[in-house]
């Protein structure tokens, strides 16, 4: 960010770990240039008077899901973020992004890597904060053998851990590996992606909902897009039936699961689609009440011109990344969209990453 002024890191790693590099912009500053990056966005999308709602912050240490970096150099096991443009795995003690639970488990883990013969030169480990504990999944360059394994179920049992797996394969599952996602109870896969925090997924959640059109019956039918686990889903069930469509198997199979569960089969479709190579066509969108889309970090690319040639008259696009946005926000205002309303949500604290919830609406 612009800033000359600095104020102290709260992180000893700041300045060599590449996340969380704007801790050291003063807390007004920060929050004002964070906000134009959707004000820019918009703009550069040919929306320069949007009006945008103030913007809601996440504060630090709350992240419950955490994608660790591994290397092992000359034996010695490095565990942490990578440096800034750099494959390097800055190693890191403490983590004051994360919630503690996940900061507490970094030097366990240094030391479970550095036992696991599957781990050569290179792995990662992700972490996810579930309802009853947090659900571990590592990734290795390696084999992992019988040994490997023993050692992961110990280190489960050690920490108290929900779930361990190996890449997307679970090793012990020794609790109830469940998240209440706003009304449906999942069961996330392995490394499932998980909004980053749950005050952030609650922003986003309340921006989605308040950009629902009104005219709502239990008859409507919302198409969600990019539905991931159904984070979003549970709430839009309540105003409408649902059509989602995921591009993981996995995230599919869980969201159907929890809503069998949750007794709500006959309200939602869920289909398994990869929406680059086969985007729901305008045909299929027609006679929507809204389309919800939450695309992956580049956007949602081909999947924007069928929503553009329907008849759908809101579209409310969820983004992690504003330079995709301000392209793909740019083609709904050609299609003949308007901003209804625009929501800034610090999702990423003190990074340049802004996620932003944007209600659009067919001009009459
Ligand atoms: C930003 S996440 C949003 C997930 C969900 N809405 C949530 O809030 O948890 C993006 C989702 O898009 C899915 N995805 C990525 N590429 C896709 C593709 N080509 N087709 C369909 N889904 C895709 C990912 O699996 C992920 O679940």
């Amino acid at each position: 960010m612009s800033s000359f002024e600095t104020v102290p890191a709260v992180c000893r790693h700041f300045g060599i770990c590449g996340g969380c590099t704007e801790q050291d912009v003063p807390a007004a500053i920060y929050q004002a240039e964070k906000r134009q990056t959707l004000v820019d966005a918009l703009a550069q999308a040919g929306f320069g008077d949007a009006a945008i709602a103030p913007m809601v912050m996440v504060p630090m240490g709350t992240r419950r899901r955490v994608d660790f970096a591994a290397m092992r150099v000359a034996g010695a096991v490095r565990l942490g973020f990578h440096a800034a443009r750099s494959r390097e795995v800055v190693d890191i003690v403490e983590c004051p992004l994360a919630m503690p639970s996940i900061a507490a488990l970094i030097g366990p883990l240094r030391v479970l890597l550095g036992r696991l013969g599957g781990f050569r030169k290179s792995g990662s480990v992700l972490i996810n904060v579930l309802d009853h504990g947090l659900d571990v999944s590592v990734v290795l360059d390696g084999e992992a053998s019988a040994a490997d394994r023993s050692w992961l179920v110990a280190f489960a049992r050690e920490q108290g851990l929900v779930r361990i797996s190996l890449g997307d394969e679970p090793v012990l599952v020794a609790g109830a590996v469940t998240l209440d996602v706003g009304g449906l109870v999942v069961t996330p896969p392995p490394g499932a992606f998980l909004q980053p925090t749950v005050a952030g997924e609650a922003a986003i959640r309340a921006a989605v909902m308040a950009g629902l059109p009104g005219k709502l019956t239990r008859k409507s039918r919302i198409v969600e897009l990019y539905a991931g686990v159904g984070t979003l889903t549970g709430a839009l069930l309540a105003q409408a039936r649902v059509q989602a469509f995921e591009g993981s198997k996995a995230a599919c199979a869980a969201l159907e699961a929890a809503a069998r569960l949750a007794g709500v089969t006959g309200r939602v479709v869920v289909e398994n689609r990869d929406l680059a190579r086969r985007p729901v066509t305008a045909k299929e969108l027609a006679g929507a009440a809204a389309v919800v889309l939450d695309p992956p970090f580049d956007g949602a690319g081909p999947q924007m011109r069928a929503i553009i040639e329907s008849n759908v008259s809101r579209v409310i696009y969820v983004s992690c990344n504003a330079e995709a946005l301000a392209r793909e926000a740019k083609w709904l205002r050609q299609g003949g969209f308007g901003v209804v309303a625009a929501t800034p949500v610090d999702q990423f604290p003190a990074s340049r990453h802004l996620e932003s919830v944007v209600v659009f609406a067919r001009q009459a």
